[in-house]
C-alpha cells in the first residue's frame, strides 16, 4: 500500500441528489469452490492440516455478505476495498453479468459495464475497435460517424488509435475504453478500475465526463483500489471488506477512514486497524438506510438483470 495517511480536511464533491436509480437489497454473492482454490484470506488450522493432507474440499466464499443500499441520479459511487474484498463481484451483479447468490438489484435502466477486460479485438487498431463497439452498442453506421471524433477526443491517445490494440500499454486500453462506454451517456455506468492508469490529462477528461454524466441525472459507479482516486471523482464510497460493507458516507470521509485503516495493517498494526474496522462498522449502523424501506424505491421499477 502505497499511500500514506492525509489528515487534511477535505471537501470533497457536493451535487444535488436526484431520484433513486439502483437499489441493491440484502444481496449476497457465495462461491462454492474447492479448497485448494482458496488462496487468499484466511484460512483455518483444520484447513491448512487437510490442505497439507491433499484432502480437498469443497469450502463456500463469501464473495459479498449482505450488501444493502440505494444510489441517486447524480451521484458518482465508488466502491474501495483491499484485494478481494468483493468489489468486482458486486459490480458485477449491478451489471446483471452475475446472479445473486440471495437478495437482488433493482435498476432503473440497464447498467453500461466497463471492465478491465472489455471485449475489444487485440489485433485490430483503436479506431476499428471503436467502430465496432459502438455498433455493438446498437448504435447504426451513421450515428457512429457522429460518435467517433467524440470518443477520438475523450480516450486522446492520439496517431496510436490506427494501430492494433495488441500494442497499446494498459492505461491506453483503459481510456479507450472508458471512451467507447462513455459516449453514450449512459443513466448508469459502471466502472472497474478502467481510469486508475490514466496520466494526469486523460484523467482530468475522464472526471469531466463523469461529472457530465453525474449532471444528465446519470449515476456512476467506479472501482478501485486507490483511495485517491476515488475521492477524486467520487461524491460517495462504499467501502468493502471481505464481502461486508463496512462504511457508506461521502467520498472524503470514506476514502480518508479506509485509508488509515489500510496504513495501519500495512506497517502492522493490526490491532489499531481491527478497531478502526469496528469503528467504521459502527458507524454505518448508525447512519444506514433500509432499503426494504418502500419511500427508498418506489421509483425503482425495471430488474438489473435481463434474464
Ligand atoms: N468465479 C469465482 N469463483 C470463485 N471465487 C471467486 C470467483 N470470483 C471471485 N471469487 C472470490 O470472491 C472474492 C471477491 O472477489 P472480487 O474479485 O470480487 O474481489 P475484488 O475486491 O474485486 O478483488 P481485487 O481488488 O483483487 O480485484 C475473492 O475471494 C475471490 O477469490
Amino acid at each position: 500500500m502505497s499511500e500514506s495517511p492525509d489528515d487534511a480536511p477535505k471537501k470533497g464533491i457536493e451535487v444535488p441528489l436526484g431520484e433513486p436509480t439502483v437499489s441493491v437489497r440484502r444481496l449476497s454473492v457465495h462461491y462454492r469452490v474447492s479448497s485448494s482454490e482458496v488462496e487468499r484470506g484466511w484460512v483455518s488450522r483444520r484447513e491448512r492440516l487437510a490442505r497439507r493432507l491433499g484432502w480437498n474440499r469443497i469450502v463456500t466464499v463469501r464473495a459479498v455478505n449482505d450488501v444493502s443500499f440505494v444510489a441517486r441520479a447524480g451521484e458518482s459511487i465508488g466502491i474501495v476495498g483491499h484485494n478481494g474484498s468483493g468489489k468486482s463481484t458486486l459490480l458485477r451483479v449491478i451489471a446483471g453479468l452475475e446472479t445473486p447468490t440471495t437478495g437482488d438489484v433493482l435498476a432503473t435502466s440497464t447498467p453500461t459495464f466497463l471492465g478491465v477486460n472489455a471485449a475489444l479485438m487485440p489485433e485490430l487498431s483503436g479506431m476499428e475497435n471503436i467502430r465496432l463497439g459502438l455498433l455493438a452498442m446498437g448504435h447504426t453506421p451513421r450515428e457512429v460517424r457522429k460518435i467517433v471524433p467524440d470518443v477520438l477526443q475523450l480516450a486522446g491517445i492520439g496517431d496510436a488509435i490506427h494501430r492494433p490494440m495488441k500494442t497499446y500499454s494498459s492505461g491506453m486500453g483503459a481510456r479507450l475504453r472508458f471512451a467507447i462506454a462513455a459516449s453514450d451517456r449512459p443513466e448508469i455506468l459502471l466502472i472497474d478500475e478502467a481510469l486508475a492508469t490514466g496520466d494526469v490529462a486523460s484523467k482530468e477528461r475522464s472526471e469531466a465526463r463523469m461529472a457530465e454524466i453525474r449532471r444528465q441525472a446519470g449515476t456512476v459507479f467506479l472501482v478501485s483500489h486507490a483511495a485517491q482516486t476515488i475521492e477524486e471523482m467520487c461524491t460517495r464510497a462504499i467501502w468493502l471488506h471481505q464481502g461486508e460493507m463496512i462504511l457508506d458516507g461521502p467520498a472524503y470521509e470514506v476514502a480518508r477512514a479506509y485509508r488509515w485503516w489500510a496504513w495501519n495493517l500495512a506497517k502492522g498494526e493490526v490491532a489499531k486497524a481491527n478497531g478502526l474496522l469496528e469503528d467504521a462498522r459502527a458507524q454505518l449502523r448508525a447512519t444506514v438506510v433500509h432499503p426494504e424501506d418502500p419511500t427508498t424505491d418506489r421509483h425503482i421499477s425495471r430488474h438489473a438483470h435481463p434474464s
